[in-house]
């Protein structure tokens, strides 16, 4: 890392200046103001203090973590329970950035009152501060107003929603002709208008993105949406070079951390079949006299 940046980073101590928790009400007024808003998954502590300490605004514990962190093949059988355990981990690694996590598909759609069951749980068992569901429909914005209701913020997402990719036919972009262009303008709308207080547009035209910016009181946070949002989200494990094939378009890499992880268990294989490790100072030392009394 440049080492300007290192310096940069709030130190991890008591001594580290206090930032103020990020609230549902703090991005907005943030994104009025045309701040661009941070927001990153994580799955487990590590990724969740690399995050904090990088001053990240929104944490979102994706179901993307199925693939990325679980190794399944898409976000679809990820249970309640699994991201109970991916959430409570990133919970307590964090301490000022918000705690958004994803309602796994089957947790949500059967009705309004499975919904809120999900969303408490992820409130009461891992300490979320917010919720996130797939989808802009009549359906889901009982599922936001039931939610919101309950005392749980909720954040939408519409666009590209991988839950239900298969319907959508594969992970193309959205909004590529008039009629998809509206579905996904009046999905957002609908979003906004059940009371969600942010909202994710996910692999939409960029033009499509800035038409429907303006129409948003609620900040919108973009994947493979262009810039005329008001912040970006991407997959920690597609930024950070975790991820092994070929990235969607809007992926940019920032680092090449599985190549690092890669080169360290192999410099120690190479290491323990060399006997090079351990050295001397790895090892414990025995206090004069025990080992001649061994067999006394
Ligand atoms: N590692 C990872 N990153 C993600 O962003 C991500 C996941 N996993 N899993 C859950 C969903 C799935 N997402 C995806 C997956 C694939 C594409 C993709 O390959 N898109 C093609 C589009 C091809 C087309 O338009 O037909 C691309 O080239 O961007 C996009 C989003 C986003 N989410
Ligand atoms: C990519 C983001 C928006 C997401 O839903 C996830 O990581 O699951
Ligand atoms: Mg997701």
């Amino acid at each position: 890392m440049h080492p300007a940046r290192t310096s940069a980073l709030p130190a991890a101590s008591d001594a580290a200046p206090a930032r103020k928790r990020v609230t549902p009400p703090s991005l907005a007024v943030r994104a009025a103001a045309g701040e661009k808003l941070v927001m990153v998954t994580a799955y487990d502590y590590p990724a969740a203090r690399a995050a904090e300490r990088a001053g990240v605004d929104i944490v979102l514990v994706g179901d993307s973590g199925a693939q990325v962190q679980l190794g399944y093949d898409s976000t679809v059988p990820v249970t309640v329970d699994e991201m109970l355990v991916l959430a409570a981990a990133v919970r307590r690694g964090t301490t000022t950035a918000l705690v958004v996590v994803d309602l796994p598909f089957g947790s949500y759609e059967v009705s309004d009152e499975q919904a809120v069951a999900t969303a408490v749980r992820f409130v009461k068992e891992a300490g979320a501060d917010a919720v996130k569901l797939e989808g802009g429909g009549r359906v889901p914005a009982s599922r936001i107003r039931a939610i919101t209701s309950a005392g749980v913020p909720v954040m939408g997402h519409v666009g590209l929603t991988p839950q239900t990719a298969v319907a959508l036919g594969g992970f193309s972009a959205q909004g590529r002709t008039v009629e998809a262009a509206r579905r996904v303008r009046d999905d957002a709308l609908a979003v906004q208008e059940a009371g969600a207080f942010s909202l994710v547009l996910e692999a939409i035209p960029s033009d499509l993105a800035a038409a429907i910016h303006p129409m948003l009181h609620v900040p919108a946070i973009g994947i493979g949406a262009g810039p005329d949002v008001d912040g970006q989200v991407l997959v920690l494990h597609d930024l950070l070079g975790l991820t092994e094939g070929r990235a969607a378009k809007f992926v940019k890499r920032y680092a090449s951390v599985l190549d690092g992880m890669t080169a360290g268990i192999a410099a120690y294989a190479d290491e323990v079949r060399t006997g090079a490790y351990p050295g001397p100072e790895h090892g414990y030392a025995m206090p004069d006299g025990v080992l001649d009394a061994l067999d006394a």
